[in-house]
C-alpha cells in the first residue's frame, strides 16, 4: 500500500525543506511530508484539505470542502524517500492529518530514508488519539502530541481517551504540545496533566490562530499562564516567517 499525501498544488505532493516552526524542535531545519487523511475534526484546523473532503459536513470554521482528486495524491514509499532525500536535511518531521493512520507504509518509507540518508532523525506530529504502530514506533525518535481539546469540537470519548493519553504520558520521547485559545482551554490542560501525572516540563502551550497578530495577543497571557503552571510556551513560527500557506 502506497501513501496517501497532502499536495501543495493539484498531483504535487507536500513535502518541502522548511524550519520546525513549534514545540520542542521549534527552530530546527527539516524536510516536512503531510499526510493526508485525519480521524479528527477540528473547527479551527489549519488544514482541513487533508479531510474536509466534499460530503464531509462535519463543521469547521471556514465552511469549504475540498476536492479529494485535488488534495490528495498516491506515491510509493520508495519515491517518498527519494524526494525527502533529495531536499537534504537530516531531520524529518512527519505530519498530516494524522499521520498515524498510515503507520504501516510510514514505517517502510522510513525504513527505505534510513538507507538513503543514514542517521536521520524522525519526528511526528501526532493528534495522540491513535495507538502507535510497532513497526513504525522503532523507527521514530520523537513524537510530538497534540491531544484536542473541547474547543476543538471533537467528541472527548474520540479525541482524550486516556488509554491513548495514559501511553504518551509514559512515552519518553514523547512531548505534548496543547492548541489554546481561551484560558478555559488551560483548566482542561491541568486536568489531563494530573490524570496522567505529566511533568509541566514535558508540557507546551501553543496559541491557536493562522495569523501573526492573533498568535502574538495570545502568546502575551499565554506567557503568564506558562509561568503559574511551569508549562512550556511555543510559538509558531512558521506563521510569522510565511503566514498560513501550504509548503511551508
Ligand atoms: N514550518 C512548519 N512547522 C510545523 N510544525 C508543525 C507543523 C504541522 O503542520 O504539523 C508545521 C508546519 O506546517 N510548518
Ligand atoms: S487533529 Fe490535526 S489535522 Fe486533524 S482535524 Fe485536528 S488539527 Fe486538523
Ligand atoms: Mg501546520
Amino acid at each position: 500500500m502506497p501513501l496517501i499525501l497532502a499536495t501543495t498544488e493539484p498531483g504535487e505532493p507536500e513535502i518541502f525543506a522548511s524550519i520546525q516552526g513549534e514545540g520542542a524542535s521549534i527552530g530546527r531545519p527539516c524536510t516536512f511530508v503531510r499526510l493526508s487523511r485525519c480521524n479528527l475534526a477540528c473547527v479551527w484546523c489549519d488544514t482541513a484539505y487533508t479531510w474536509r473532503f466534499a460530503g464531509d459536513n462535519r463543521p469547521h470554521r471556514d465552511d469549504e470542502t475540498f476536492d479529494r482528486g485535488e488534495e490528495q495524491v498516491t506515491l510509493s514509499e520508495e519515491e517518498t524517500a527519494r524526494r525527502i532525500a533529495a531536499l537534504g536535511q537530516h531531520r524529518l518531521v512527519i505530519t498530516g492529518g494524522e499521520p498515524l493512520l498510515q503507520a504501516p507504509a510510514l514505517a517502510r518509507m522510513v525504513a527505505h530514508l534510513q538507507g538513503l540518508v543514514p542517521g536521520t532523525h524522525v519526528e511526528i506530529e501526532t493528534n495522540g488519539s491513535v495507538p502507535p504502530h510497532p513497526a513504525l514506533d522503532a523507527l521514530v525518535d520523537q513524537y510530538n502530541v497534540s491531544p484536542k481539546l473541547s474547543h476543538s469540537g471533537n467528541p472527548a470519548d474520540l479525541a482524550l481517551n486516556p488509554d491513548r493519553l495514559a501511553h504518551w504520558a509514559t512515552e519518553p520521547r514523547a512531548w505534548f504540545k496543547f492548541v489554546v485559545a481561551e484560558p478555559a482551554d488551560v483548566e482542561e490542560v491541568v486536568t489531563i496533566q494530573q490524570a496522567h501525572a505529566i511533568p509541566g516540563s514535558r508540557i507546551f502551550l501553543m496559541p491557536e490562530g493562522r495569523d501573526s497578530a492573533t498568535i502574538r495577543q495570545r502568546s502575551h497571557w499565554l506567557a503568564q499562564t506558562c509561568s503559574e503552571h511551569e508549562f512550556n510556551l511555543t510559538d509558531r513560527l512558521h506563521i510569522h516567517l510565511f503566514g498560513d500557506t501550504r509548503g511551508t
